[in-house]
């Protein structure tokens, strides 16, 4: 077998309703009848210029009208989980939206019992991944507490909490009692901040939400203390380069706070967010980064290490994967 270009990695930041490609979307319209505002998929990729988040996300929850029933739904973790493995991801810590679900009248039930399916046949793919549910911060606080006590009364295999959707004006405040009730649950717990919120939003989920990790986190650059801080604690960024530039959080990838994060010693990982929206899964990442900022394969190999540090995992997995980082590295630079 060639070896991989990119590292054996983790995926810590990816959405999986962000994985539905066009053709996907066109087959489960035709599945399911659901009449789609376009033609076909070379109309609906035309619509995939967006101005910033919002644009995206309104086309983003439109476009989950296909998505019907658990069969749906293991299609897509399958179809996700076996482009990442192709692409050398080994283990991914998968975000839902269980609200954009519910409110379109999809039993949680559904959504739930289809993704594990589609996770354990993953498993079959080389790759193993758990689930993470996502809270949208655009939606009343109220619900995302109903939200996940249905989570808990359905047993839903979840690892952890997120928070997603609409940054500007949704501070993390405004989320603190669901956070605090994860933790009481065991759980772990992320979120979204400094995508296009400031620094300040980033300090929030840390200080009101305990977020273990910060999803994108690339603003917190413009606050040297916070920035200082989450060195200091080791506060994993997720960061996702080819989201950043097709919403307009930077004008080109050149452009991209990546080498300044990698200065300051952050804990940093590359991954995919929404890539059949953005244009690249893990490895189109870290080879997109690879190339712009002209890294390493040693550098590669310490951006995959960050995830698997940076990852849910247990101690002897995350031993593992180190192993195989190391040894992807042996067979690319063989006189080290
Ligand atoms: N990049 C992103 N930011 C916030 N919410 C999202 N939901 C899906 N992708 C997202
Ligand atoms: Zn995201």
């Amino acid at each position: 077998m060639p070896v991989l270009e990119t590292p054996p990695t983790v995926e810590l930041h990816l959405h999986i309703e962000g994985t539905l490609e066009p053709e996907l979307i066109v087959a489960l319209a035709e599945r399911n009848g659901v009449t789609l505002p376009y033609a076909g998929v070379e109309e609906l990729r035309a619509r995939y210029d967006f101005t910033d988040l919002q644009s995206f996300l309104d086309l983003y929850y439109d476009n989950m009208a296909v998505l019907r029933t658990a069969a749906d739904f293991t299609l897509l973790a399958e179809t996700y989980l076996r482009r990442a493995a192709a692409g050398g991801v080994r283990h991914a810590e998968i975000f839902f939206d269980p609200q954009a679900h519910l409110v379109r009248g999809v039993a949680l039930a559904e959504v739930v019992t289809g993704l594990a399916e589609g996770l354990r046949r993953g498993e079959d793919a080389g790759i193993t991944s758990t689930l993470i549910a996502c809270f949208l911060r655009d939606r009343p606080a109220e619900e995302a507490c109903e939200v996940l006590e249905q989570l808990v009364a359905l047993d839903a295999p979840i690892v952890g909490i997120g928070l997603d959707s609409t940054e500007v004006g949704n501070p993390p405040a405004k989320f603190v009692d669901v956070f605090a009730r994860a933790k009481e649950l065991g759980l772990h717990r992320v979120a979204h901040a400094g995508e296009e919120g400031g620094p300040e939003c980033v300090a929030e989920a840390l200080d009101l939400l305990g977020a273990e990790r910060i999803d994108h986190g690339v603003r917190a650059l413009q606050d040297p203390a916070l920035m200082a801080r989450l060195v200091a604690e080791r506060v994993p960024l997720t960061v996702c380069p080819l989201s950043n530039v097709r919403l307009k959080g930077v004008e080109t990838l050149a452009d991209h706070p990546l080498p300044a994060l990698l200065d300051t010693g952050a804990l940093v990982t590359i991954n995919s967010d929404d890539p059949a929206y953005f244009g690249g899964y893990a490895d189109d990442n870290l080879l997109a980064v690879a190339d712009t900022f002209g890294l390493s394969d040693h550098q590669l190999a310490d951006l995959a290490r960050n995830a698997v540090v940076a990852s849910f995992l247990p101690a002897d997995r995350r031993r593992a994967l180190l192993a195989e980082v190391d040894d992807w590295l042996a067979t690319r630079c063989p006189d080290r």
